[in-house]
């Protein structure tokens, strides 16, 4: 199993964001992309996703072998945290989900409707759904966002977990998670010829 992007460009509102993009993500591995905001790692993992499509290049995944977690979270709000993991253990047809209750800490607040949850305990469900869809490819957006120093050493753990099972992490984050067996790629150089030449913010200034 293995994740390959060759060459790609992506675009967003139809403007293209970044270009000629290259990299490998074999079993066991973490990639995180790095660059200033705006700069289109959204639109990376959006694409990798398959939530719209390439502007050019190459995505070799399986993506049934795929999750994606993304700045919404995804939740239902009316449903339990132990409904909601159990909807998607259902899902995904995986099995029990004592490990993602665990794992994210949430045991003591299983029976509370994800809408009554404060934002760092909607973001730990959201990455404890994860674990119980059983799919080794993860795509993350920004993942750490609302968490404390706890929770992000709680994610940490579930991802070099993962890794140990064979699985891959394919992350866009700001901060540093202390991951340093993450290969990570400065998408910067990247920056599509039209951004560059897009002094739209300027006009205003
Ligand atoms: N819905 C949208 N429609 C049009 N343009 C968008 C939309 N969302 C984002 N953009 C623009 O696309 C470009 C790339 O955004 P993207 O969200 O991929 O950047 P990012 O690197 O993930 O940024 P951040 O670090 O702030 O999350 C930015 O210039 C942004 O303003």
């Amino acid at each position: 199993m293995e994740l390959e992007v060759s060459e790609l460009s992506v675009a967003r509102g139809g403007i293209p964001v970044l270009e000629g993009l290259n990299f490998r993500l074999a079993a066991g591995h973490a990639l995180i992309l790095r660059g200033p905001n705006g700069i289109g790692k959204t639109t990376v993992l959006r694409t990798i996703a398959g939530l719209q499509p390439p502007l050019a290049g190459r995505i070799s995944l399986d993506r049934e072998t795929m999750t994606y977690a993304a700045h919404a979270d995804g939740l239902k709000a009316t449903l339990t945290v132990e409904e909601n993991l159990s909807f998607w253990a259902a899902v995904f047809g995986t099995g029990g989900i004592d490990a993602a209750l665990d794992g994210f800490a949430l045991r003591d607040l299983r029976a509370r409707p994800a809408g009554a949850l404060s934002a760092g305990q909607k973001r730990r469900l959201g990455l404890a759904r994860l674990l119980v869809t059983g799919r080794p490819v993860w795509v993350l957006d920004e993942p750490t966002v609302s968490l404390d120093v706890e929770a992000v050493a709680m994610f940490v753990r579930a991802v070099r977990a993962h890794l140990a099972g064979g699985g891959m992490a394919l992350m866009a984050t700001h901060i540093d998670l202390g991951l340093d067996e993450a290969a990570v790629l400065d998408v910067g150089p990247f920056r599509a010829r039209a951004a560059q030449e897009d002094h739209f913010d300027e006009v205003f200034l």
